[in-house]
């Protein structure tokens, strides 16, 4: 089954609901500016909350082939949880996707595997597709049980989903140490946890689920590495950071289809 290729902007804590317009509106016109047609390409860009309804507007008054999505959901519905924002909220809003269990969630939030499954849970019962982030830390990485921990969090962020659930949505494969830091994975490195992800849902969701379920790699993702990462079977797109706030640059990401593969 040919999987769509997926590229995510996720712009963490940046850009006001002005600035965003103005991205979102450069991005536009720089994918389309060269006639190439980006349609193989699911492009999404995932603001902060704040700045979501300025998006909206924007996306559907100019019927703009981006979609979009939020870097959080509340794990409850509705009620008396301060500065929470739930995920009936976000669809509301056009949401498409949300981004759950981001490393910088987990670490400075705390947030552990059980949460990040029932955000996820709440996204996909209010029509969203989460982007589920796993992904381990340098010292793990160190060790060589990149796999291993890896797969723990699939199993702990996934619990309870159905095959059909899981074919569904995207999980992306985010190594802490990669994050930020501008040393980006090698395609090997990404590929070997990708394709173990996979793998962990045929083994316990069956091969359709597996053959269906996107999964991305993060990790200062650039124009100039992303041909490559995108070569490897298993790696289905990228959720990408900083790059993503530099409208020529993600627009490059999303042509990667277009460089070399060097
Ligand atoms: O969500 C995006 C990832 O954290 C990657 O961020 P980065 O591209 O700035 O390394």
């Amino acid at each position: 089954m040919a999987r769509t290729p997926l590229m995510a902007g996720n712009w963490k804590m940046n850009l006001t609901h002005v600035e965003a317009v103005a991205l979102v509106q450069k991005l536009a016109w720089t994918l389309d500016d060269k006639k190439h047609d980006y349609a193989g390409v699911e492009v999404v860009v995932v603001p902060p909350f704040t700045d979501l309804r300025s998006v909206q507007t924007l996306v559907d008054g100019d019927k703009l082939k981006i979609a979009y999505g939020a870097q959080d959901v509340s794990a409850h519905d509705a009620g008396a949880y301060t500065g929470e924002v739930s995920a009936a909220m976000l669809a509301k809003l056009g949401c498409g996707y949300v981004v759950t269990g981001h490393s910088e969630r987990r670490e400075y939030h705390g947030e552990s595997d059980a949460l990040v499954n029932t955000k996820s849970r709440k996204a996909l019962d209010a029509g969203m597709t989460p982007i589920v982030c796993v992904g381990e830390p340098l010292e793990v990485r160190k060790a060589g049980e990149q796999v291993s921990y890896t797969l723990e969090q699939v199993a702990g962020s996934l619990a309870g989903f159905t095959a059909e659930e899981v074919a569904g949505l995207v999980v992306a494969y985010e190594p802490v140490w990669a994050i930020g830091t501008g040393e980006v994975a090698t395609p090997e490195d990404a590929q070997e946890v990708c394709s173990a992800i996979r793998g962990w849902v045929a083994e316990n969701l069956g091969a359709e689920a597996a053959d269906a379920v996107r999964v991305l790699y993060g990790g200062s993702v650039k124009a100039a590495n992303a041909a490559a990462i995108m070569a490897k079977d298993d790696v289905d797109g990228c959720l990408v950071g900083g790059a993503s706030l530099v409208a020529d640059e993600f627009a490059g990401i999303c042509r990667f289809a277009e460089l070399p593969a060097v």
